[in-house]
């Protein structure tokens, strides 16, 4: 079902590549040289920058990791000490807070120009989903999403068709947007040596089109799906919230992190946080135990590079049992309170 489906679509046109050989040379000029997006929590950062940061490593040249919003400075001592970070540019800045896209993307275009970088990194996180395209509209480039894996220089490895086909694909944009499919690349590990940090102010505007309102977060004490070593996710055969509550027993019984599927999601059964699949979270845990849930494409393009997978149905044709490496064929009713007594 998964079968790679690889074709190259060689894009940009003749006329392209004559309007951007300017930029073209002089990017050239100066070898390749990579900017990664690193999304600040405050004075933290968002996980998912290291796999961005050991995405870029892949290529030959600097790495230069952007640091944004009114804690920068604490968070770029941490991005510092990430292995494979050559420079930390920091812009301390609350107009960069919460990564409005507008605003990130000026200052990502600015930062471009300033270290003429020729690949722009970001996890396919929501925020680099934000960004990014906005910057490659900046940049008069085009963006190519959530990579699995690179080539070369300008050849980069995608799911397409809901994780059906792989593309891979060649772009002859001088300046390459890219969003980083996290799970596909390892995490880039700290260090005790710390890179360099060098303070920007570029004269850029705050943008008037979207404004920061709140954040409204489910809080729990559970592991983070998208970071969680086991998975286990509910689907709309668990019939009602009260019913969802044999996933959380479950989850917390293995020490797992909870998903569900979009039908489980859209019928209010548990917080939409909890979506895997092509409209929600990728994940690729050690174990996936998918109770419920039928296998729709969409919700397999979430979680089918999980290295075992588990699946619980009553149907015995169920799509989810083609990729499942255990399958038990029953009622989840009766077989997850069994599994429960037996773990
Ligand atoms: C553009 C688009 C994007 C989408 N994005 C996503 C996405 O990100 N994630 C996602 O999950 N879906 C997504 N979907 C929806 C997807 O197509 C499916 O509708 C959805 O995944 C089905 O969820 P489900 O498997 O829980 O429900 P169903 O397909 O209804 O399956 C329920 C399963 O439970 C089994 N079952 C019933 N009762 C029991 C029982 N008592 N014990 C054991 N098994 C039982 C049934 O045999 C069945 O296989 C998307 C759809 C579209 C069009």
């Amino acid at each position: 079902m998964f079968g790679s489906v690889r074709h190259v679509l060689a894009r940009g046109s003749a006329l392209k590549q004559l309007s951007t050989q300017g930029r073209l040379y002089a990017v050239q000029r100066s070898g390749l040289s990579s900017l990664v997006f690193v999304e600040t929590k405050g004075s933290g950062i968002e996980e998912g920058a290291l796999n961005a940061i050991s995405a870029a490593r892949k290529l030959s040249g600097p790495v230069t990791a952007v640091v944004a919003g009114s804690e920068a400075d604490a968070a770029a001592k941490t991005v510092a000490k990430i292995e494979g970070v050559d420079k930390v540019v920091v812009a301390k800045d609350a107009m960069f807070d919460h990564a409005l896209p507008e605003t990130t993307a000026s200052l990502l275009k600015a930062l471009q120009e300033k270290e003429g970088s020729t690949h722009i990194f970001a996890p396919h996180s929501a925020a680099g989903k934000n960004v990014m395209p906005r910057l490659a509209a900046l940049l008069d480039s085009q963006q190519i999403s959530d990579i699995v894996a690179i080539e070369g220089e300008d050849t980069f490895v995608r799911p397409v068709y809901a994780g059906n086909a792989i593309a891979t694909v060649k772009t002859s944009d001088a300046i390459k947007i890219l969003t980083v499919r996290t799970t596909s690349f390892p995490a880039a590990v700290y260090s005790d040596a710390a890179s360099a940090t060098e303070e920007v102010a570029p004269t850029i505007d705050a943008s008037p089109l979207s404004k920061w309102v709140k954040e409204d977060v489910a809080k729990s004490d559970r592991p983070d799906l998208a970071a969680a070593k086991r998975v286990v996710s509910g689907g709309r055969a668990v019939k009602s919230s009260e019913g969802f509550k044999i996933i959380y027993d479950l989850a917390d019984k293995i020490g797992a992190a909870v998903g569900a599927s979009r039908a489980a999601v859209d019928a209010g059964y548990c917080d939409n946080s909890l979506q895997v699949g092509q409209t929600g979270r990728i994940v690729a845990p050690e174990l996936y135990i998918a109770i419920g849930i039928s296998g729709a494409i969409q919700h397999l393009a979430g979680m089918k590079d999980s290295k075992v997978i588990v699946a619980i149905n009553k149907d015995a044709d169920a799509p989810i049992f083609q990729l499942a490496d255990y399958g038990l064929v029953g009622d989840l009713f009766t077989i997850v309170p069994e599994l429960m007594e037996k773990v």
